[in-house]
């Protein structure tokens, strides 16, 4: 099978579905997020208080590129469209998948979340942040609205994008 991508902002379920997909498919699954966190011996929340977004980010990058080496169900955290090399990669090496919902959708399901550093952020400032991103997780090979699924229509979805590429 193809590497599969799965982008989009914080909550739109990136890590949930990918893990529930590779279930159903038997494919080896990887969360950017954990890797990352895993590697640095530390909590993403750590690396933001410690050092900061930005090596944050160079973290993320790194991480990004050994990950689609290996290839299979791969979830990313919700900035890494940031990056425009990012982007190129993920888009030369694998099939990406954007799950997307509505900005309030997305509020209601990690605002009492304290392990994103991001979303603690004022609302209006997060929404900014979605706002700007949506062009970025636009450029995938295929969208599907999460909003009004549940996880497992959303898996579904997934799965016939899959059957159409
Ligand atoms: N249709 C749906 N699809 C995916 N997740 C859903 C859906 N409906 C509700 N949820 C819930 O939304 C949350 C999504 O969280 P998840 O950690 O998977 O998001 P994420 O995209 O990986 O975020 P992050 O960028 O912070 O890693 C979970 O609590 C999940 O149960
Ligand atoms: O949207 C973001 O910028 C982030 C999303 C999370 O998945 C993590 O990668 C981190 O909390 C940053
Ligand atoms: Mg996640």
């Amino acid at each position: 099978m193809q590497t599969i991508v799965l982008i989009g902002f914080m909550g739109a379920g990136k890590t949930t579905i990918g893990k529930l997909l590779a279930d159903k498919t038997g494919v080896h699954f990887t969360d950017l997020d954990q890797y990352i966190e895993k590697q640095a011996g530390k909590t993403i929340k750590d690396i933001f208080k410690d050092s900061g977004e930005a090596e944050f980010r160079r973290l993320e990058s790194a991480a990004l590129k050994d990950l689609l080496s290996r290839g299979g169900i791969i979830s990313t955290g919700g900035g890494v469209v940031e990056n425009k090399k990012n982007v190129e990669e993920m888009l030369m090496h694998a099939f990406v998948i954007y799950l997307h919902a509505d900005f309030e959708t997305l509020y209601e399901r990690i605002k009492q979340d304290t392990a994103r550093p991001l979303a603690s952020l004022d609302k209006e400032l997060l929404q900014k942040r979605y706002t700007n991103r949506l062009p970025l997780y636009n450029q995938a090979h295929a969208r599907i609205d999460t909003a009004d699924q549940s996880e497992e229509q959303s898996v579904e979805l997934v799965l016939s994008e899959l059957n159409n590429a």
